[in-house]
């Protein structure tokens, strides 16, 4: 059961970032826009320098290379990336694992072009991309920003089994309260330059 723990981490205006996210924990991330929320989900996914060190357990982020360190600690950005023309290339080979009903898709699904993808469409297949991956850590930024409520719901509620299931520790950016107060085990609120308990959370 991996805890992921940053020890002083500065990214960009962002300073002293320390915290531990045990296995399966969800801190929410909220703060302004351009506070820094994304950056420093980048630098826990060590897609950025920063000052600092990030540890999965013992094991300290600078001493694995970068691709197994992303594959392990995945982040999750606002918007996915995509390289392949069809959405099944994306995916693990061989990958056994059912379509999870929760997220709406046909079985088709698969044979679909990455252009005809809606914004809603390209973030919840991104979702089950990085869980088909089986990382050990999951970085998410404003992972139901582009649905509408009811899917909203659906996707929290299968994205909270999923990490309970395999324990996984969770950073989640959030702007929406009420979704914060549904997902969060603890939320932190970056004000100035820090990240701070919020308000009213426990
Ligand atoms: N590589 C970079 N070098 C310098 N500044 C950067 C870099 N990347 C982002 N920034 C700046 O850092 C600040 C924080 O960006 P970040 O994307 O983390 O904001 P955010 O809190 O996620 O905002 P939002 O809620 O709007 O997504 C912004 O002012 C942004 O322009």
């Amino acid at each position: 059961m991996p805890d992921l723990r940053l020890d002083t981490v500065a990214i960009g205006t962002l300073a002293d970032v320390s915290m531990t996210v045990r296995a399966g924990e969800v801190v929410c991330l909220s703060g302004a826009s351009g506070s820094g929320k994304s950056r420093l989900l980048r630098a826990v996914a060590d897609l950025e320098p920063h000052q600092g060190r990030v540890y999965l357990d013992n094991t300290e982020q600078a001493s694995v290379p970068a691709h197994d360190w992303r594959r392990q600690v995945m982040m999750v950005p606002a918007d996915s990336q995509w390289w392949f023309d069809e959405v099944g290339a994306h995916f693990p080979k061989g990958n056994q694992e059912p379509l999870p009903e929760a997220l709406g898709f046909p079985p088709e699904v698969m044979h679909w072009t990455i252009s005809r993808l809606s914004s809603g469409e390209r973030q919840r297949l991104a979702l089950w991309r990085a869980l088909a991956g089986q990382p050990r850590v999951l970085l998410l930024d404003e992972p139901t920003a582009n649905l509408d409520h009811d899917m909203s719901l659906a996707v929290e509620n299968w994205l909270l089994s999923e990490i309970r299931k395999q324990e996984m520790p969770v950073l989640w950016v959030a702007h929406d309260q009420a979704q914060i107060q549904r997902v969060a085990d603890r939320h932190l609120h970056i004000v100035d330059n820090h990240l701070e308990p919020a308000h009213g959370s426990d």
